[in-house]
């Protein structure tokens, strides 16, 4: 019977303190598991529940997933990354990818992961538990990339809840999901560092081995199938990475999960971790087999082992010695693969291959690439062509009916609420620091100083135009820029998570758009509201109506910045196209000369500043707000020149005179018109670039 405490946990996700998970411990501290034979029990079978382990110790197995993978051919625009790779993994076990820099590893992965583009696939087989990779399959997948992707500055309790939120189904209570965190918590050992942020090059955080155990909990949460892990000990030091290979097989058996792990020199003490050994060598299988079992097959090659020397640096100095130790170690292979036993065929699975070019076919001009299905039991084969929407080629690719309710684990309403929380905290330190203040504040203290109490006279009108320009020139810039900076950072997170299938492109755009509003009109506000006052310019109402014209200017260049950050993504290159972009906008925004050359003319027509800034000028010259002529002998205005002084009375200029000396030609309205479609074109663009052009595997 369940305790009150454990009533809430899911079943399959025990504590750390169960039975299980001591047992587990207890075996892998003692070296007493052992990987399962290869091939014997029937590919459709589900794995017995209860797997005989040595000195009489049983494992639950009865959730585990094998995969087996065969004949698997790579092709990327001619180059043949991977050619007749096979395998299997079973759950419980850990199979160790490991070959030079460049053999193929990271494609192996991908390639179980699917992840590579359907017409790279040249021919294979991969399935789980003897059903075809399909889409259903691949969302139990768990891909833990070699770069450790994250928001540097949400701490870690943040990042696995945020993660929890997004990746756990709706129907799952709340309750349920904190749980689920505090049990990857504690399995990974991360309760120490729950509240440290995630941290990066810059800002310090959590330490390597920590961000990579964190790295490896955001994707266990969604409880997968099969694991995936690339590199996970790059950049941690020997105990370190003994520590997270120790913690993944614990959770590999206890758990029994099915763990695929990319390495590239293992201590020895990691390698005897290992259960199985996947050799690649210039993208063809150098040695399949248990990792016990590898050094035997070297010394068969005439290729002995020295004692205490480590077999993984062994091994890799072997694969690059000379081409004739290569082509020894391939040949050796070959022929091992003759007495290896891999599960047989399940009942659905076939091995594809695209035709050769000399094989006729039919409907091959559909587009996308032709597939043969070879029955090996009735000896057939069956040609036909599948779209790049996908194979066609399996029962397997049939989701079940709660899965066909939605390709996303969460409603777009949830991923929207979780990003929107998200994107704030994450937003907010940047936004809100305290240089961000200092420097906002300081130059709007300059500017008040500079132009403090500007006089409402005639000749300080080009100082008025001159606050004003510089409020909607500032602002333009800081926001142009800090989208540019920002936006590629936050792309890398977008990638990996879209990747993943956490969320809809559509949820994570709208979350960034509102989520981030708040702070973007925060410090332009206080902005405005110093140097407006410490000027002198107008009254409370004009000075709002300036405000929403700033805030739209404003959001327009952040949109502008979004647009080129996504069109361009290479910071350099944007910096570049926005910096031209922004100069011309300022040249050309009315206040440095109304006499743009004719064949210029249009250009200000491109520049949000423009609009901004005229539309402010029409706000603030209001018959409210009188501006007196210069004496008659330095007046620029013939109104002012033909009218004298009356009774001691200097006579005012008219706003239109004044709006139409600076060259203010369009009405209020076609301003705010424009700033709004400047916003909602530019976002657009940039939401199409990400959604159509953008697009991650
Ligand atoms: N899209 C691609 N187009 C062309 N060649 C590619 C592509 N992707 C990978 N390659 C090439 O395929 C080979 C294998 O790459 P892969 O990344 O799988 O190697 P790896 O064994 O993981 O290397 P490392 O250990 O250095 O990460 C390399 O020579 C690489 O240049």
């Amino acid at each position: 019977m369940l305790t009150k405490e454990h009533a809430g946990r899911p079943k399959s996700w025990p504590r750390p303190d169960s039975a299980g998970y001591r047992l587990a411990n207890y075996m892998l501290e003692n070296n007493m598991y052992l990987p399962i034979e290869e091939g014997g029990e029937g590919e459709n079978e589900t794995t017995p529940s209860l797997v005989p382990r040595e000195n009489g110790i049983k494992r639950n197995a009865s959730r585990g997933t094998r995969v087996v993978w065969r004949d698997v051919k790579v092709v990327v625009e001619d180059k043949v990354l991977l050619k007749d790779v096979a395998g299997q993994v079973e759950p419980g076990e850990i199979l160790a990818v490991m070959g030079p820099s460049g053999a193929g590893k990271t494609t192996l992965l991908n390639t179980l992961a699917g992840r590579i583009p359907d017409s790279s696939l040249d021919t294979g087989s991969i399935t789980f538990n003897g059903e075809p990779l399909c889409k259903r399959l691949k969302r139990r997948i768990c891909y833990v990339l070699q770069q450790d992707i994250f928001f540097a500055t949400l701490t870690l309790r943040d990042t696995l809840m945020f993660t929890a939120m997004l990746r756990l189904p709706d129907a799952m209570p709340y309750a349920e999901k904190v749980k689920k965190v505090d049990w990857i918590v504690e399995v990974l050992d991360l309760k120490k560092c729950l509240d440290t942020k995630i941290g990066d090059d810059l800002s310090r955080g959590l330490s390597g081995g920590e961000r990579k155990r964190a790295n490896i909990g955001c994707e266990l949460l969604t409880d997968p199938a099969l694991i995936l892990l690339d590199e996970p000990t790059s950049g941690l030091d020997s105990s370190t990475a003994l520590s997270l290979i120790r913690t993944v097989k614990r959770l590999a058996l206890s758990e029994n999960k099915t763990v695929v792990t990319t390495i590239h020199q293992p201590s020895s003490q990691i390698f005897t971790v290992f259960d199985k050994l996947c050799l690649v060598l210039n993208g063809e299988l150098a040695y399949f087999g248990k990792a016990s079992e590898v050094l035997d097959f070297f010394e068969n090659l005439g290729m002995p082992c020295e004692p205490h020397y480590n077999p993984a640096d062994f091994i890799l100095e072997k694969m690059k010695e000379s081409k004739e130790v290569e082509l020894k170690i391939l040949a050796g292979s070959y022929e091992r693969r003759k007495t290896c036993r891999l599960a047989p065929l399940g009942e659905n699975e076939v091995v594809m291959r695209r035709p050769r070019e000399e094989e006729s076919y039919p409907s091959s001009s559909n587009g996308g690439s032709t597939y043969v299905r070879m029955d090996s039991e009735k000896g057939t084969a069956t040609y036909w062509a599948g779209g790049s929407s996908g194979r066609k080629w399996s029962s397997g690719d049939k989701d079940t009916p709660e899965e066909k309710q939605g390709k996303w684990p969460t409603g777009f309403l949830t991923q929207y609420r979780v990003l929107t929380q998200r994107n704030f905290l994450q937003a907010r330190p940047k936004m809100l620091s305290k240089w961000n203040f200092i420097q906002t504040f300081g130059i709007g203290l300059i500017i008040g100083l500079m132009w403090f109490q500007i006089p409402h006279t005639e000749d300080r009108i080009m100082d008025v135009g001159g606050v004003l320009f510089f409020c909607v020139m500032y602002w333009g810039f800081v926001f142009v820029m800090d989208a540019l900076a920002a936006f590629p950072m936050e792309l890398v997170v977008l990638n990996k998570e879209r990747a993943a299938g956490y969320y809809r492109l559509s949820a994570y755009y709208l979350a960034k758009l509102t989520s981030e509003l708040p702070l973007t009109l925060l410090l332009p506000s206080g902005f405005l509201t110093l140097c407006y006052w410490m000027a002198g310019l107008n009254t409370v109402g004009p000075f709002f109506a300036t405000w929403a014209v700033l805030m739209l200017s404003s959001l327009a260049g952040q949109s502008l910045g979004l647009f080129i950050s996504a069109a361009c993504l290479d910071f350099q290159r944007a910096v570049t196209v926005a910096s031209i972009f922004m100069m011309g906008s300022s040249l050309l925004g009315g206040f440095y000369t109304t006499q743009v050359p004719h064949w210029l003319a249009w250009v200000k027509f491109t520049s949000f500043l423009n609009y901004a800034f005229h539309g402010m000028l029409i706000i603030e010259f209001t018959p409210e707000n009188p501006f007196s002529c210069a004496p008659p002998a330095t007046s620029a205005f013939e109104l002012c020149r033909s009218n004298a002084t009356v009774n001691g009375t200097v006579p005012v200029l008219p706003p239109e005179y004044i709006l139409g000396g600076l060259k203010v030609e369009l009405p209020l309205y076609t301003d705010i018109a424009m700033l709004i479609a400047f916003i909602v074109v530019f976002r657009a663009l940039a939401y199409v670039i990400l959604r159509f052009i953008y697009k991650p595997r």
